[in-house]
């Protein structure tokens, strides 16, 4: 079975105040830092929500501006088009993931997220058609609340999860 790393990394960066996937830690970009984190996890990686032509970038769907939800939908799309089982998504304002997460996600059966920050999550191809239905339908762009109705297994971690959001946050990291 194969999965597709994907890194999220869409959005507007409102609260950091300029575009923090490209901002430094430890001379690494936290775009970098994401790609890094799902290397050992996975053998294809595509960023969503940004064209970086070092990487492989996928379009969010249905359209632009909707959120995490987008981004996972349009990674989705890209996963069955290439024959992988599930994606495996991180976003990219999380440098410091624990690698045991991640191969805890990696090796779940179905759908799981991680309680405390559901955008670093595993999402098989299987739930793509609910996803768009769900989309279509409602508007609902909550991440959480769409993990709850697929009964998505959610893993709670159980240590913290270092966010950057502002640009203090990076330099707490720092
Ligand atoms: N592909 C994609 N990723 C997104 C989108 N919105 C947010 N993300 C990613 O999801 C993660 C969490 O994003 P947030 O911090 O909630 O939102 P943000 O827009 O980046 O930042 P704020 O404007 O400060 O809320 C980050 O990795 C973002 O890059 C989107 O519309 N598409």
């Amino acid at each position: 079975m194969t999965l597709l790393g994907v890194v999220l990394a869409g959005g507007r960066s409102r609260r950091f105040g300029s575009d923090k996937a490209a901002a430094l830690l430890d001379a690494r970009s936290l775009l970098e830092h994401a790609v890094a984190s799902l290397t050992p996890h996975v053998r294809e990686i595509v960023v969503a929500g940004r064209s970086d032509p070092r990487w492989c970038s996928v379009d969010d769907a249905p359209q632009p501006g909707l959120g995490p939800l987008g981004g996972i939908c349009g990674a989705l799309r890209h996963a069955r088009v290439r024959g992988h089982a599930a994606i495996l998504c991180v976003p990219c304002d999380m440098p410091r993931l624990p690698p045991g997460l991640l191969a805890l996600l990696a090796h779940a059966n179905g759908a799981a997220y991680t309680a405390q920050a559901p955008v670093i999550a595993r999402w098989p191809v299987t739930e793509l058609d609910r996803l768009e239905e769900h989309m279509a339908a409602d508007g609902d762009r909550a991440l959480t609340r769409w993990a709850r109705s697929i009964g998505a297994q959610a893993i709670a971690w159980p240590e913290p999860l270092a966010n950057i959001n502002r640009p203090a946050d990076l330099a707490a990291l720092s």
